[in-house]
């Protein structure tokens, strides 16, 4: 005859949950081993975190020999009553945010900001470059000092057509730097070298109070890096010279890379 089961409150079950003192709910049944703590191959620590809890599911994911099944009835002490079972925790799902077209079209300003606000600050530094790297003034400076005296023998005059020739700043590479000049309605063509550019841009320092003389206004304008001198185009009036090709020809002189102070 078997004993009525001692019925046990899972309160009072779960109180035994030490290394010296381990019970554990199985199957609706309660165990006491703590005396096959040392014992149990798959070590005390397991046991001790299958307390007070039902260790049901732990117990059968193992996969328990029936040799494991019947050590347990040495350890058994009684049934767990199990109203007094806590119910297992549920799944609850994280909260979906309603829909909120507000909030959608907010999100969708927040993607059109982002989208805007780069091209913006692009758009406010490429002007504020061109700007501030414009820079025009009118000097005295005759350039054809610098073709006849200070450049010495580099000056080649090789071309009288008066041709425009907008590759200057392109062709600016290398030791010389091209440039144009007029003298007498004559145009002429070369290359200003080292000495005479370093010349040129001493005397156009020297310059930097605006002043013009008739017959001799130059502007001088920084652009993309370059210090570019034009004539401003009143020595042409009565040339007859309208076309674009024309405008061109007022560069005079390319000096690539010029940082103005
Ligand atoms: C009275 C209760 C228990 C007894 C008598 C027991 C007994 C055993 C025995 C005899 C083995 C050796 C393998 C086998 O024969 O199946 C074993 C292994 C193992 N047991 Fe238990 N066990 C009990 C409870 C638990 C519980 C509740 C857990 C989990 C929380 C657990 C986890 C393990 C693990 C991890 C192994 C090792 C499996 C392996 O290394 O292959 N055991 N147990």
């Amino acid at each position: 005859m078997v004993s009525a089961a001692k019925m046990l409150s899972f309160e009072e079950v779960a109180n035994h949950n030490k290394i010296k003192d381990c019970w554990l709910i199985i199957s609706g049944k309660v165990y006491d081993v703590t005396p096959f703590m040392d014992e149990h191959p798959g070590g005390g620590e397991v046991l001790l975190s299958a307390t007070a809890k039902d260790a049901t599911n732990d117990f059968e994911d193992i996969g328990h020999s029936d040799y494991a099944r019947g050590l347990m009835e040495k350890y058994y002490i009684g049934e767990i009553d199990s109203t007094t079972v806590p119910d297992k925790r549920t799944y609850i799902p994280p909260q979906q945010t309603p829909f909120n077209p507000n909030a959608k079209a907010s999100e969708f300003l927040i993607k059109i900001l982002q989208f805007l606000v780069p091209l913006l600050i692009l758009g406010l530094a490429v002007t504020f470059r061109q700007y501030t790297k414009i820079d025009v003034e009118y000097t005295e400076i005759d350039l054809l000092e610098f073709q006849e005296g200070n450049i010495d023998g580099s000056y080649d005059r090789t071309n009288n057509s008066g041709e425009a020739d907008a590759r200057l700043a392109s062709e600016s590479a290398g030791t010389g730097y091209y440039y144009q000049s007029t003298k007498g309605g004559m145009r002429g063509k070369g290359r200003l070298f080292l000495e005479g550019y370093q010349a040129l841009v001493m005397r156009l320092r020297q310059h930097e109070e605006v002043v013009r003389q008739e017959g001799k206004p130059y502007i001088l304008i920084q652009k993309e890096g370059h210090l570019i001198v034009r004539d401003d185009g009143r020595q042409e009036e009565g040339e007859g010279e309208a076309t674009g090709s024309a405008r061109d020809s007022r560069i005079l002189v390319v000096v690539p890379n010029y940082a103005m102070d």
